[in-house]
């Protein structure tokens, strides 16, 4: 996967020609890398309250909306096998929402071609549903407002309204309810993959085993750190890489103790900051520029600690038309 959406411009404009509703409609969104990701105790609902700091990455998603009778999906990318073409589907569940919403029936092909790894912790799935969300809305005409769409994201996983939103974001709640960050330039880095996918699920419930075991605290920082907000907005790489955070990353470690190793390849190459990404078990290191994002990926690759590797650049916008094919 070296390189897919790899090293691309961060600010590549969307389509600003009018859409035609009852064209097929292509819309891209991006996946994400979690700068902070902080856990409060499993709540009552089952799930646990977080403040993540999103930054989106340019390994993108694109989801193909085109008029059709019925609901179908079909996927391409290099994981394809892996991701449910059924009603299972996020893309597909985000369909039926907007049709709901719109009071149309759900009459679309969505076609996912998949950049983000499957399962990785970088929400391909999140990107997928966001997408369709957008896409839907242009091929029905169903002028949703940007604050329905956000309410369904929400709807279909916590990840999903920042895949609405992109750049850079601080949520709360679940995750889902997301606040724009301000930034400056680009973040460059380097990805560690792991064909073997991690279920988030399992990652939080490895996560209250070990607070249950009293390996973790169960103390909640509810607040993103100064030193973070301020890297971001100074554009400054090296504080950034000096405060990235992962309350799950020691339950990713217990599920797959592998990953320390890969860590550890990564820090040795130099790079500013190492995490695991979201539930794991892509491993994240942010590099001083883009050509050093590209030797942080040779050194994993050479020291065979990894599957595949990947490397991008954050911030790129979010859920977005880029085409409407004749
Ligand atoms: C790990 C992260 O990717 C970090 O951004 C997200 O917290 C996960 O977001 P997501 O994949 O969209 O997750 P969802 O589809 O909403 O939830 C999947 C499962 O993860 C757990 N979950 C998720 C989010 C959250 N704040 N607390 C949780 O405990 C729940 O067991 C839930 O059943
Ligand atoms: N459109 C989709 N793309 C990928 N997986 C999907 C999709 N829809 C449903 N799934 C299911 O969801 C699981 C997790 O997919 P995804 O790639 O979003 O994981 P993730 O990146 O770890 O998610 P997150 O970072 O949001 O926790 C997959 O193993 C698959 O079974």
């Amino acid at each position: 996967m070296t390189g897919r959406g790899g090293l691309r411009a961060a600010d590549e404009p969307g389509s600003t020609a009018p859409l035609a509703p009852g064209r097929p409609v292509v819309v891209r969104a991006p996946g994400k890398v979690n700068l902070a990701l902080q856990v409060s105790p499993l709540g009552a609902d089952g799930y646990h309250r977080v403040l993540s700091v999103f930054q989106a990455v340019s390994l993108v998603e694109e989801v193909e909306a085109s008029p059709a009778d019925g609901l179908s999906l079909t996927v391409t990318g290099p994981q394809a096998d892996a991701v449910p073409a059924d009603e299972t589907n996020i893309a597909w569940r985000a369909a039926v929402l907007v049709a709901e919403r719109a009071g149309v029936d759900p009459d679309v092909h969505l076609h996912l071609r998949k950049g983000v790894p499957v399962a990785g912790g970088m929400a391909g799935g999140s990107a997928d549903g966001a997408a369709a969300l957008v896409a839907c809305d242009a091929l029905w005409g169903a002028g949703l407002s940007r604050d329905e769409l956000h309410e369904l994201a929400g709807e279909l996983g916590s990840d999903v309204p920042f895949a609405l939103l992109g750049h850079t974001a601080v949520g709360t709640g679940r995750g889902h309810l997301v606040t724009p960050a301000m930034t400056r330039g680009e973040f460059c880095w380097a990805f560690g993959l792991r064909i073997d996918g991690m279920s988030t699920a399992g990652v939080y419930s490895t996560f209250d085993d070990l607070q249950r075991a009293g390996t973790l605290a169960d103390s909640f920082d509810e607040e993103p750190s100064t030193a973070m907000m301020h890297a971001l907005r100074a554009g400054d790489a090296h504080a950034l890489g000096a405060c990235l955070r992962n309350d799950l990353e020691p339950a990713a470690l217990e599920m797959a103790p592998g990953l320390g190793e890969t860590m550890e390849v990564a820090r040795s190459a130099g790079a500013l900051g190492v995490v695991v990404s979201g539930s794991g078990p892509t491993v994240a290191a942010l590099a001083r520029s883009r050509q050093h994002a590209l030797a942080i990926a040779a050194a994993m690759t050479a020291a065979d600690v990894v599957d595949d590797v990947a490397t991008a650049v954050g911030n790129v916008p979010g859920a977005r038309v880029v085409s409407q094919p004749a």
